[in-house]
């Protein structure tokens, strides 16, 4: 059977991507609660709306088909009993326990269309939005100062995160962090019961009820035979091990798994913070991560089993042996260049998505970036990304892919 899913690259020419369209999830964000929501800053929603418009214009003058998340979320639950079972389970991983609240919220919900309610638990619902009929316990009575029911879910215009395409496969992800974890749900239900998934078969490699934390800017597909996985704050080995024995024992083409254990902390957040691949020799980098890194390299043992080595090459050397050619070429975001690199990788200038080889798209504000990679040959499309880049991803988290053509 047919899967909806192919990715065997991360720069084979895209054909589908999964994107999310900021909604007023962004309009609830405030400055108390940035931090947990893993914001920096607060996004002007009508121009960051702008800016995510073109980036999904410039994806479609460029053959891509663009689906969203909210659109194919809604279409999943058009029928009453999934929709009930979808919000049980989003209320319930609210952590909304008061039976009365419980039911004012599910009564809230139901009232809207189904496109109406995913806008609307994806925005989170205030306080004052509804009222309980008749309080039933102390926690009802007393208002607390918090002004949320359901917390807003400011991150999901970052659908790179939830869910990963590896091969014909998906693996929907148990998020580190709490301000994450239901933003996997919407991707659940539409493996489950969207249209597109019914009729085919694509397995999973990685489930959302897992105990151990892995996110998709930590997935890198480099060839049909090599995934790179990033050890990092947000990934873990657990995790890892978990996938590499669903893919080696499916029988998929994957033959080694590369871990690349990098610093456990935000300015290095996933692997696809400290480098991407533009081109079938060519990758952007975070210009801290060039050392010796620490690399652990997960094969098909005997029985079943899993083997482990651990090595510490260049990250030049590592690449290179990984795609099986003489040599990579890493481009420093901002030049190197102390100032600039910090500037141009604040804003993600090393978070490339490539959509082809050698075609890219890119924040326009990391403008020096931009220019070297136009330099070695790159083709370069760049987005307005004044108030995308204040939630600290850019064009390759901000994109989940599920089909790109094989490379030759
Ligand atoms: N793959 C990525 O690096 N995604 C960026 C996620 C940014 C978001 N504010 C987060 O902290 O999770």
């Amino acid at each position: 059977m047919n899967s909806f899913i192919n990715v065997t690259s991360e720069i084979g020419k895209l054909k589908k991507v999964l994107l999310h369209r900021p909604g007023q999830e962004v309009e609830n964000l405030v400055p108390e609660y940035l931090g947990r929501l893993l914001f920096d800053d607060i996004p002007y929603l009508k121009i960051a709306r702008q800016e995510h418009d073109i980036f999904a214009q410039v994806l479609r003058e460029n053959g891509v088909e663009v689906l969203y998340l909210e659109e194919l979320a809604a279409e999943s639950i058009e029928d009453e009993n999934i929709k009930k079972e979808f919000i049980d389970e989003f209320l319930y991983e609210s952590g909304i326990t008061s039976e009365a609240l419980k039911e004012a919220l599910s009564d809230y919900l139901l009232s809207k269309t189904t496109r109406d309610m995913i806008d609307t638990v994806m925005a989170g619902v205030r306080k004052e939005e509804i009222k309980i009929k008749e309080a039933h316990s102390l926690s009802e009575l007393m208002m607390d100062e918090y002004p949320f029911y359901l917390d807003p879910m400011p991150n999901l215009y970052f659908t790179r995160d939830p869910g990963a395409s590896i091969g014909s496969g998906l693996t929907i992800n148990r998020m580190r962090t709490e301000a994450r974890r239901r933003e996997t749900l919407f991707l659940k239900y539409i493996h489950k019961y969207h249209k597109f998934f019914k009729n085919t078969e694509t397995p999973l490699w990685y489930d959302r009820t897992m105990p151990f934390a892995i996110e998709g800017g930590d997935e890198l597909v480099l060839s049909d035979k090599v995934l790179a996985i990033g050890c990092s704050e947000r990934t873990s080995a657990e995790a890892i091990e978990i996938v590499a024995k669903n893919l080696f024992d499916a029988g998929t083409s994957f033959e080694k798994i590369l871990v690349f254990e990098i610093p456990k902390c935000r300015a290095f957040m996933h692997l696809d913070t400290v480098f991407t691949m533009v081109d079938y020799d060519k990758f952007t980098i975070h210009p801290g991560i060039e050392g010796p890194l620490s690399v652990y390299e997960i094969t098909r043992g005997a029985n079943n089993n899993l083997n482990f080595r651990h090595t510490t090459c260049s990250l030049e050397e590592t690449l290179s042996k990984a795609l099986n050619i003489p040599s990579v070429e890493l481009i420093k975001c901002g030049g190197g260049d102390l100032i600039i690199a910090g500037r141009e990788q604040w804003n993600d200038g090393s978070n490339t998505l490539a959509i082809a080889p050698g075609v890219v798209v890119t924040y326009e504000r990391n403008y020096v970036t931009n220019e070297i990679l136009d330099k070695k040959g790159i083709k370069v499309l760049s987005i307005p990304s004044s108030e995308l880049s204040r939630g600290r991803g850019g064009p390759r988290c901000m994109s989940m892919p599920l089909e790109r053509e094989n490379l030759k």
